[in-house]
């Protein structure tokens, strides 16, 4: 039988689906969809026109197709949900609650019938509840079910301690836990560069204010744009993500995944370390945390539960 080309659905062909959606055919990752609502089908339409029309001289195969009709997604071997609302100087993530648990809903029911077999990664905020809601509605296993922000925190926290020692971003190692909120637990005892741990590198001070950074990285951006969120970055993680699935690279990550006991939480979404390979989320790493560190982590899961409280029937 011939080896069919993978297939991936992007919902939301706005500044992150649309941004994702390209960078996906640039790395050759698959054929593309990219799914909105009907109102907007003709952009949605010209935007993946307009990225076909960019293969022939950037040199990358892959059909890119816009959309409103779930009939088009059939099959998808992964699906990635950005659709929903962003937001503004002056909100919080967990403003967007509401609305956007309305819309993950919508789109996970659609998803179900049409591809019941994908991996779905979401970005809708706030995220750690919308993965939380995705994954009571799809009813797929949890392995297959992924929030994205660890990548994401991850990449502005390496960003900031490679810009505070003048070196490539390629040798900065570190992670980020927890939910992506301004109380994420970004875990310096665990971060180096070039195998040499930070805080022999960096002042304490200097550290503090990276972490700091770091807690409210989306909300400087947020800031700066004016009228709506970051999107490079955040397409760039989801990529990573998709690719670490569909080549099964078995890429230790940080990951949105449900909790079932580990660090101490039960049947809750949260950023933790772990595999992400073929089957999904393959095996989440349980951290040895100091006392202070489980209690930022403590605190960090206690905003994400309040959030889920709010949209999402706990599991019975
Ligand atoms: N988790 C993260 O790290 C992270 C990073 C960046 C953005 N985000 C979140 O991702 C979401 C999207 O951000 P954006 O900058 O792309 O926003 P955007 O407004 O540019 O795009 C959102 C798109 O979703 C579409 N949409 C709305 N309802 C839909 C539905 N039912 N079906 C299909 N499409 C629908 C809209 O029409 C719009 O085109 C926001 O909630 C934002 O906060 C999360
Ligand atoms: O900050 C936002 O609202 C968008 C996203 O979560 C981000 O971290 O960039």
């Amino acid at each position: 039988m011939a080896i069919a080309r993978k297939k991936i659905t992007v919902v939301g062909a706005g500044f992150t689906g649309a941004t994702t959606a390209l960078m996906l055919a640039q790395k050759e990752l698959g054929d593309v969809v990219l799914v909105d609502i009907p109102q907007l089908e003709n952009p949605t339409k010209g935007k993946a026109l307009d990225m076909l029309e960019a293969s022939p001289v950037q040199g990358f195969d892959a059909r890119i197709t816009g959309t409103s009709d779930y009939a088009d997604t059939q099959g998808s071997d992964i699906v990635i949900i950005t659709a929903g609302i962003a937001r503004k100087p002056g909100m919080s993530r967990d403003d967007l609650v509401a609305v956007n648990a309305g819309i993950v809903r919508s789109v996970c029911e659609s998803v179900k019938t049409t591809s019941p077999d994908a991996y779905v990664i979401l970005l809708s905020n706030p995220v750690d509840a919308m993965t939380y809601v995705a994954y009571q509605t799809l009813g797929f296993p949890k392995n297959r079910v992924i929030g994205q922000s660890g990548v994401l925190d991850t990449a502005r926290y390496c960003t900031f301690i490679a810009q505070e020692l003048n070196v490539s971003v390629e040798d900065v190692r570190g992670f980020v836990l927890g939910g992506h909120g301004d109380d994420m637990v970004p875990l310096v005892r665990y971060s180096n560069v070039g195998g040499i741990p930070i805080e022999t590198l960096i002042p304490a001070d200097r550290i503090e204010a990276i972490v700091q950074r770091t807690r409210v990285g989306g909300g400087e951006i947020v800031g700066l744009l004016g009228n709506g969120s970051a999107y490079y970055a955040p397409a760039a993680s989801l990529v990573q993500m998709a690719e670490a699935i569909l080549k099964d690279k078995k890429r230790v990550l940080p990951v949105i995944a449900l909790l079932q006991g580990e660090y101490g939480y039960d049947d809750l979404f949260l950023g933790v370390p772990a595999i992400l390979g073929g089957d999904g989320i393959e095996k989440v790493f349980e951290l040895e945390l100091t006392p202070q560190e489980q209690a930022a982590l403590d605190r960090s899961a206690e905003s994400v539960r309040a959030v889920v409280k709010l949209v999402a029937a706990p599991q019975g």
